[in-house]
């Protein structure tokens, strides 16, 4: 009877297939639709490859690396400025540690569940493993939203959130950062909290102010890389950015930041949104409008409506971008919010490069469609990997007790977009001209982490 499932490993025939190893996921894990689909994915750009790994079936890596290794689940009780006490939920997914410590963000926003979670924790498995830097994969956050909520009750939120929270983290276990809802502001008061209540003053979380143990360029990070990512794929057909029309979703961190750097490389950026609708600039937004975005946002935490008040362009009131004529798409408000039509919009309307500031921005009906008309399409996992790149890169800095200029950094940042490039080509590689970046990515970050994972033995 030993052995008896060996044939596993070579089994064509398809009673191994995709679809059975899905139906067996979405049994484990009912009703998690989008881990579902984030599976899914990476299942089939990974699956042929496979076939010439017979090791990895052998090993059971699929099983493995789709099991979160650890889920924490949490009561966030605290108090608003009225006295009235409220609970939240909070979670950490600790999925994957085989090339380096848990490294992910945290997400405030009333619509985070496990499922949300998992899908961007295991995303964030592969996107770490493109950046060449050693980070395991994890993501976390509290189904609260920060909208409307004063300092000091932001504050006290984030307080109680770390005081369960700092038993599980650390410098070398895992090392949260922010996302949707999570800046710098939430970032100072959970470190000032795990200080406390640890006693020690590492980097055990990314994203810090530059006062106390932050990185340059880590604000910046995400949105720059994203475009450096973009100068790539164009780069490849010997184009640039210049004067080329950019449409941007959202107007948070990776939005802002995402702008600035297109404006600086000779673009005209003629949107920007928040989840209440768009506004479109057809002039283009420059750097004196931008200015003003990022203090409307940052500082006053205001709607995007009222820079269509301001300079007298359209607001299109719950309305997206992607309706707008342009060469390029850059989606970096939150997941799903490209769906077919919206692509087959896209199209029509010329755009030709799509690059996923946000996390899985794009649905697969959305991305199938930009595949099939050859638009240049970065999945969320390499276009958006600068940020935690120089997450690495702060943590690299706090460890070593330094302070790296700003010029470095956005140096090492361009050369890791550049080698997160060169991956996805060298395993997208379609052979008639066209490059399958989701599937060079998932390739190229799926290798490196299960063959950790077979040097680590089963753990
Ligand atoms: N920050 C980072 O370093 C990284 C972030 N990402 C991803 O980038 C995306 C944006 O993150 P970030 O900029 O940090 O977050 P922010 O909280 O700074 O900004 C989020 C923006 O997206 C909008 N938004 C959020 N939810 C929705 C929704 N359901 N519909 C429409 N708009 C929405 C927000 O509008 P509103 O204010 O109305 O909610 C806001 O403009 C996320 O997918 C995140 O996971 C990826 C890699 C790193
Ligand atoms: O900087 C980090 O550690 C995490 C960034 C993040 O959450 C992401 O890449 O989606």
């Amino acid at each position: 009877m030993k052995n008896h499932n060996k044939n596993k490993s070579v089994n064509h025939s398809g009673t191994y297939s995709i679809d059975s190893f899905m139906k067996k996921l979405k049994t484990k894990n009912p009703g998690e639709n989008e881990f579902h689909e984030v599976v899914h994915e990476v299942l089939e750009s990974v699956w042929d490859m496979l076939q010439d790994h017979p090791t990895y079936f052998r090993a059971n890596i699929l099983d493995r690396i789709t099991e979160p290794e650890r889920i924490i689940m949490f009561r966030v009780p605290w108090t608003d400025d009225e006295g009235e006490v409220h609970v939240n939920r909070g979670y950490r997914v600790e999925f994957n540690s085989a090339i380096g410590p848990y490294k992910g963000g945290l997400r405030f926003h009333p619509s985070v569940n496990l499922d949300i979670l998992k899908f961007l924790a295991f995303e964030q498995i592969f996107k770490n493993s493109l950046t060449t830097m050693p980070m395991g994969g994890a993501k976390g956050g509290a189904n609260f939203d920060p909208k409307g909520k004063s300092d000091s009750e932001i504050m006290r939120f984030c307080q109680s959130f770390m005081t369960e929270l700092y038993r599980h983290i650390g410098h070398n276990t895992d090392v949260p950062a922010g996302d949707i809802g999570v800046g710098k502001r939430e970032i100072g008061y959970l470190f000032g909290q795990y200080k406390r209540l640890q006693n020690e003053y590492t980097g055990v979380l990314t994203g810090k102010a530059l006062e106390w143990g932050g990185s340059k360029l880590r604000p910046e990070a995400t949105g720059y890389g994203t475009v450096y990512f973009v100068r790539e794929m164009f780069a490849l057909r010997n184009e640039t950015l210049e004067g080329k029309t950019v449409t941007i979703s959202g107007s948070g961190n990776v939005a802002q930041y995402a702008a600035e750097k297109a404006i600086q490389l000779g673009a005209k950026v003629i949107s920007l949104s928040d989840s209440d609708g768009t506004v479109h600039d057809p002039d283009g937004i420059d750097e004196e409008k931008l200015k003003y975005v990022m203090h409307l946002k940052n500082v006053e935490r205001g709607r995007i409506r009222e820079y269509a008040r301001k300079y007298d362009v359209r607001y299109i009131e719950n309305g997206t971008p992607w309706n707008l004529s342009c060469d390029v798409a850059l989606p970096c408000a939150t997941q799903n919010e490209i769906n077919a039509d919206d692509a087959a919009a896209l199209v029509k309307n010329g755009c030709g490069c799509v690059a996923e500031g946000a996390n899985k921005p794009a649905q697969r009906e959305a991305i199938r469609i930009f595949l099939e008309n050859e638009v240049l399409f970065g999945p969320g996992k390499a276009a958006n990997a600068g940020g935690v790149a120089v997450s690495g890169l702060e943590m690299t800095q706090n460890e070593m007790r330094i302070q790296w200029l700003r010029k470095e950094v956005d140096s090492k940042l361009e050369d890791i977009m550049k080698e997160i490039h060169s991956s996805c080509v060298a395993y997208g590689d379609t052979g008639n001209g066209y490059i399958n970046y989701p599937q060079g990515a998932n390739i190229a970050g799926f290798i490196k982490v299960a063959d950790a994972m077979l040097h680590q033995g089963v753990v």
